[in-house]
């Protein structure tokens, strides 16, 4: 039996160092979805930098948050996080976490790190940057046309590559165009050309292998291995192209997008081949270990499926290119290769309701030209109200207008026909993917756009914020997410109730009975958000810990588990470092879902992972070259306890027309011994633990 190791020790006392740190810093230590977390108000959360309450005194203190920093020895001695049930209560964890001294402290140390500008230690892990992936990606196209193939590994034919001496080559002067025959698709979404009068690789946006096409040289820093090029005109377009026409007129000249001109199941097909080349040249692994990739699974919506958008305008300096003072500036995303921003008046890709909003901010900044001098992001962030019916006849004779009316929460009428999606959280997971019936647009007095999707079962209200500390709503099935408009929460929700059962429904390591008593029962939610994995996934686990350094997405988190009914979610605004020190849940009976920054989770994570050794691990990342590095690392284990092996592997495109794809990985746990091979490996040297 796990005893608190936090609650025994003489921790935690009330040096003016953490006392000053409670009261003047915005740190947000305190956990779990306790019962008396405040909705937010209309303007979200407090703004970062602003002073929290002071503490109470301990006569007024009324629950755990309350709790002044003098008394916490004795509170945390006072709490049990064994539930009458025997199984562990992760709110009570995550009090006790929260509060823990080496908590606080390292809060402390990362926030001054921050302020300071200090970065952790890299460790020389590559960071899986378009960077990287080209060098790897160019130097194997170089290989197969160069007499250097002979060499033996990827790694040696880069640094082989790399020294070519600069004199073999004549320098291509900038600006030179060159006619080219593409021959790869890079995992950059980049086509790739080698030319043998050149010596080198040209990368060339917006082309497909068989494109013949004419390109500019761009004026970079010298590379040994290629040429980054300006797209100028297609030649002869490759088969490819057949059939499809790209859905947004600025396809060819903004960095948005990069697949358009391929059909959705040559994207997916394609997508695949990335996932394959970042475990193949990232993680490091001897082939063998890494299965076969299956095909990725698609986004129901292609286009109008982002649910963010973050335009830009440049300052209004007299000297800036392309701005002419006192004109509107150009409003919406960088040109490709370039720093300069192209007007942009509708973004395909983003939802009905972000385009019209973005008409509307275009023209808010636009009245304000003559007083405009610095550029800045415009935010628009996408918000859902929904409506379900209670059931058909209550509806009867009213239309859907009156019945809204009717169920407007605000008014409190309580005869309403109609409830909000909270209020009936058992509704239909794949409701968000029939066809509405009517979509109806129409503006408020202030000329704010709304978007109306009635369905046969529901009503949607999408309306958008702009407020960098607004809040917006999303559903994923039978869940609902309220987040910070400018904290993250995945951009694509067409996807996500397909996502998130996928996930749900691989939870479970193959060979254990989802009934037996040893079966999965905690779950450690790591880079947790506003809750989508820990709050969604709740129904399987006995208990669910979330950590995130975003305070405010924590605070969501919170009360996203407490909206969608789930008691036994805990969460705590830290470092995923510190995840697992005093995690008190059997590791036999653990799964660890990572969702990490594109940069990937640390190697001090990693290792603490591998020490812990959680039965089962979920990773799920939006940059598949770090989750490829990530995986690396656990499968070779840190020659602790335990390493892992991938059950399976895969991309979901969350990112339809451009050259991202979310990598889902599932992996079991296996003890470490030694000889996993390195790349590159004998074949021969598989671990025994795995045989
Ligand atoms: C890709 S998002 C995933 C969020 C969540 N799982 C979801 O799907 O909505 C990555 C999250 O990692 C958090 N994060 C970034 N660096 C972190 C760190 N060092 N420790 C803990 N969380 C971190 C960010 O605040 C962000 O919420």
């Amino acid at each position: 039996m796990w005893r608190p190791c936090i609650v025994r020790r003489p921790c935690l006392q009330a040096t003016s160092f953490t006392k000053s740190f409670f009261r003047h810093s915005t740190f947000q230590p305190f956990c779990a979805n306790e019962p008396k977390a405040p909705e937010p108000k209309a303007g979200g959360f407090p703004p970062k930098g602003k002073k929290p309450k002071e503490p109470q005194s301990q006569s007024q203190a009324t629950s755990k948050d309350d709790i002044p920093i003098e008394s916490l020895d004795g509170y945390l001695t006072t709490l049990n996080p064994i539930l009458p049930s025997g199984e562990y209560d992760a709110r009570t964890i995550a009090v006790m976490k929260s509060r823990s001294k080496r908590l606080i402290e390292a809060e402390m140390t990362r926030r001054y790190r921050q302020s300071h500008k200090l970065q952790k230690r890299s460790h020389g892990l590559t960071e899986g940057s378009p960077k990287e992936v080209l060098v790897l990606e160019a130097s194997a196209l170089l290989v197969k046309h160069k007499p250097i193939s002979v060499v033996e590994d990827d790694a040696a034919n880069v640094k082989e590559s790399e020294d070519i001496p600069e004199e073999a080559r004549e320098p291509l002067p900038d600006h030179t165009e060159v006619e080219l025959e593409v021959e790869e698709l890079s995992s950059t979404g980049d086509g790739l050309a080698y030319s043998a009068t050149h010596d080198i690789v040209f990368v060339v946006p917006f082309t497909i292998p068989g494109d013949r096409v004419l390109a500019k040289k761009y004026p970079q820093a010298e590379h040994p291995l290629f040429y980054m090029t300006d797209f100028v005109k297609l030649l002869r377009p490759s088969p490819q192209r057949e059939g499809v026409t790209p859905g947004c007129k600025y396809f060819g000249t903004c960095s948005g997008c990069q697949l358009q001109m391929l059909s959705y199941e040559d994207q997916l097909k394609h997508k695949k081949t990335i996932v394959e080349k970042a475990f193949a040249q990232f993680s490091n692994l001897d082939p063998a270990l890494i299965p076969p990739v299956l095909d990725t699974i698609g986004s129901p919506l292609q286009y109008e499926y982002r649910t963010k958008l973050t335009p830009h305008y440049p300052g209004s300096s007299p000297n800036k290119e392309h701005i002419v003072w006192g004109e509107p500036p150009p409003i919406g995303f960088c040109k490709k290769n370039s720093r300069a921003v192209m007007d942009i008046e509708q973004c395909p890709i983003a939802t009905p309701i972000l385009n019209q909003g973005l008409k509307v901010e275009r023209a808010k900044v636009q009245e304000r030209t003559t007083q405009r001098r610095k550029g800045a992001t415009i935010l628009l962030r996408e918000s859902t109200e929904r409506m379900t019916t209670a059931s058909k006849s209550a509806l009867s004779g009213l239309t859907i207008e009156q019945a809204l009316k009717n169920g407007n929460k605000e008014q409190g009428d309580s005869a309403a026909a109609t409830t909000t999606e909270a209020d009936n959280p058992a509704a239909s997971v794949e409701l968000a993917h029939l066809k509405p019936t009517s979509t109806e647009l129409s503006f408020n007095l202030q000329g704010d756009p709304r978007m109306t999707y009635t369905y046969p079962t529901h009503v949607d209200i999408k309306t958008y914020t702009s407020d960098n500390r607004g809040m917006s709503t999303e559903y994923v099935g039978e869940f609902s997410f309220r987040s910070n408009a400018n904290s993250f929460f995945q951009n694509n929700n067409s996807i996500l109730p397909k996502f998130i059962k996928h996930v749900r429904d691989n939870c479970m390591p193959k060979d254990m009975d989802p009934q037996a008593p040893g079966r999965l029962k905690y779950l450690l939610d790591a880079y947790c958000g506003s809750g989508l994995f820990g709050v969604s996934l709740s129904p399987l686990f006995s208990s669910v810990l979330g950590i995130d350094v975003d305070s405010h997405s924590i605070q969501a988190a919170r009360l996203n588990a407490q909206s969608n009914g789930v008691p036994n979610a805990g969460f705590i605004a830290a470092d995923a470092d510190q995840l697992f020190a005093d995690v008190p849940f059997p590791p036999d009976q653990t799964m660890v879902v990572i969702d990490p920054p594109r940069k990937g989770a640390s190697e001090d994570f990693l290792a603490q992972l591998c020490q812990f050794g959680p039965r089962r691990v979920v990773y799920v990342s939006c940059n598949v070259h770090t989750q490829a590095r990530d995986i690396g690392m656990l499968v070779h284990g840190f020659g602790t306890s335990w390493r892992y092996e991938i059950e399976s592997l895969r991309g979901f495109d969350f990112f339809p027309q451009t050259g991202h794809v979310e990598g889902l990985c599932f992996l079991d746990r296996v003890p470490d011994v030694p000889d996993v091979p390195d790349v590159p490996g004998d074949g021969n040297a598989a671990n025994p633990a795995t045989e």
